[in-house]
């Protein structure tokens, strides 16, 4: 029999990354990644066109397929999972066309439209009762009020809301649809009942039916539908192709790291910096700090996000001109509390904490610690003590991590391993895949597949056969760097305070 195969889509928001999965080998055979560009404005704004994640997701793919069918030569592809940044609004037209370029999970020039809509909800505290989330600054509704308030004309054509990942189902399929992991981060979806939410897209917009506009949502292992028959013949591939449901970027990256059970706590160190842990029902946290997203595998994913992870690490390195290696060489180099220099990271403004018009703060600069070590060291360490608030908000719901999985392009490097270890004061590994996205993605579509070939596997026991840890990148904290880090943490936090407070 042929070997069957299985693509998984991730497309973030650096770039666009392709696995192949094959069956019989058990493992990922191929793999490539193509960049994206970013749209950025002074005001906050962050776009991408959608066109963009097409032409990524197009190099990625044919390249890694190709690798493939070297390698297998009777490999046979049986369904594509996608997976996307989540939060992105892409408006089309009656058409199907792209209005205007997607604003997205890391735009905070909506900030203003949040507290309308908020307002108009009743408060936060009744916004929390009816949605289960806040209307934080960068999820889909705000900027939804934003294309009415700001580009009347082209709010005026909005004929379908979509999500960055609904975007590439449809661009692959034809059709549209959205699943509920994803739809869970726009604001204008309830979270307990797991549907769209009237009542918060009302507070939206009072006078259009926006609900006419949205995708049905289709559950984790059904398929958004079949592969165009135009993709099929150009990708040589059969033209009964699954595309599964999909989801956005954690929640496949959950799955790529087998967290689809309680007991498993992931983080991630991408552009923006995520922890996360699955649950059989809704975690819905009263002070809104923990998004009570769902999953893509069927439960529920509550989650911290920062906005600024590898953003400020590839601000920091960039400035010094260091490459990958350079930087991490540096960072080994330099010592625990970057010779007393502490980085608090909000380039990009901040959701956890809310401090979404905030900016990035240098502080205990001396004549004898203003390095480039002890700079790149801060910023890690920085970005890195964001991550532990947002651990320590998911233990403030119950949600305790005896070890984390530790994915995207930061957990790559030793160094950094090694700080979240000490810093969390948790033992720490690593798939042996860390494009977790692109992996839970390929995995899904073989549930997805399985399933409509009438098997009975779930999606636990294909994380199972798929997903192996990586020993060698295992760290254990050390003892003492663990107490230095808490002195260190407890002047970031105070530090932190003060900057909140600056900006209230
Ligand atoms: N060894 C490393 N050390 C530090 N940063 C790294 C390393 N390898 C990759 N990165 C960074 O990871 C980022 C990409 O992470 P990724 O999770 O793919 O992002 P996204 O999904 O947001 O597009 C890039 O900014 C890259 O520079
Ligand atoms: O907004 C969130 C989560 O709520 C982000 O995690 C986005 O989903 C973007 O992810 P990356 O591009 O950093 O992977």
């Amino acid at each position: 029999m042929a070997d069957q195969l299985y693509i998984g889509i991730d497309s973030g928001t650096q770039g666009c990354k392709v696995v192949v999965v094959s069956r019989s080998l058990g493992k990922v055979i191929a793999e490539n990644s193509s960049p994206h560009t970013l749209m950025e404005n002074e005001r906050g704004g962050r776009e991408q066109d959608p066109a963009v994640w097409v032409t990524a997701l197009e190099t990625a793919l044919e390249s890694a397929l190709s690798q493939s069918l070297r390698l297998v030569k009777d490999g046979q592809v049986k369904a594509i999972g996608v997976s996307g940044q989540q939060h992105g609004f892409v408006p089309l037209d009656r058409d199907g066309q792209v209005i205007r370029p997607a604003k997205l999970w890391c735009d905070t020039e909506t900030v203003p439209q949040c507290t309308t809509i908020t307002e108009r909800l009743g408060g936060e505290e009744a916004t929390i009762a009816a949605i289960g989330n806040t209307i934080a600054a960068g999820f889909t509704a705000s900027k939804i009020l934003w294309l009415k308030e700001n580009e009347p004309e082209n709010y005026r054509r909005l004929h379908t809301i979509l999500l960055p990942h609904d975007y590439l189902n449809y661009w692959l399929s034809g059709e549209f649809s959205a699943e509920h992991g994803d739809a869970s981060g726009t604001a204008f979806y309830d979270v307990r009942n797991r549907q769209w939410s009237q009542f918060a897209l009302s507070a939206i917009d009072p006078e259009n039916d926006l609900l006419a506009m949205l995708p049905p949502l289709r559950d984790p292992h059904q398929p958004a539908g079949r592969i165009r028959p135009e993709l099929a013949a150009k990708w040589n591939i059969p033209s009964d192709v699954l595309i599964s449901s999909g989801g956005g970027d954690n929640m496949m990256a959950a799955i790529g790291t087998g967290n689809v059970s309680p007991g498993v706590v992931t983080a991630s160190l991408g552009t923006s910096g995520t922890i996360y842990a699955h649950s059989n029902t809704p975690v819905i946290d009263s002070r809104g700090e923990l998004a009570a997203f769902c999953s893509s595998s069927g439960g529920w994913l509550p989650l911290v996000c920062t906005m600024n992870v590898t953003v400020a690490t590839e601000l920091v390195r960039n400035l010094f001109g260091l490459s990958l290696k350079e930087f991490t060489q540096t960072i080994a180099a330099s010592h625990v509390g970057s010779g007393g220099i502490l980085l608090l990271p909000f380039f990009n403004g901040e959701r956890t904490p809310a401090l979404p018009n905030g900016s990035a703060t240098l502080h205990g600069m001396s004549t004898t610690n203003f390095t480039k070590a002890n700079l790149c060291r801060a910023a890690m360490e920085g970005v890195t003590f964001g991550l532990r608030y947002g651990m320590e908000v998911l233990e403030r719901n119950a949600i305790a991590p005896n070890e984390i999985r530790l994915v995207g392009g930061g957990a790559k490097s030793p160094v950094w391993r090694q700080i979240v270890a000490d810093v969390f004061g948790t033992p720490v590994v690593s798939p042996l895949t860390t494009e977790a996205g692109a992996l839970g993605s390929a995995l899904q579509a073989m549930w997805c597949h399985e399933t409509t070939q009438g098997s009975k596997a779930t999606l636990g026991e294909i994380c199972d056969r798929f997903i192996k840890l990586d020993q060698e990148s295992r760290c254990q904290p050390d003892e003492g760097r663990r107490q230095q880090y808490g002195d260190i943490y407890s002047r970031y936090q105070q530090l932190e305070g003060e900057l909140r407070r600056i900006n209230s």
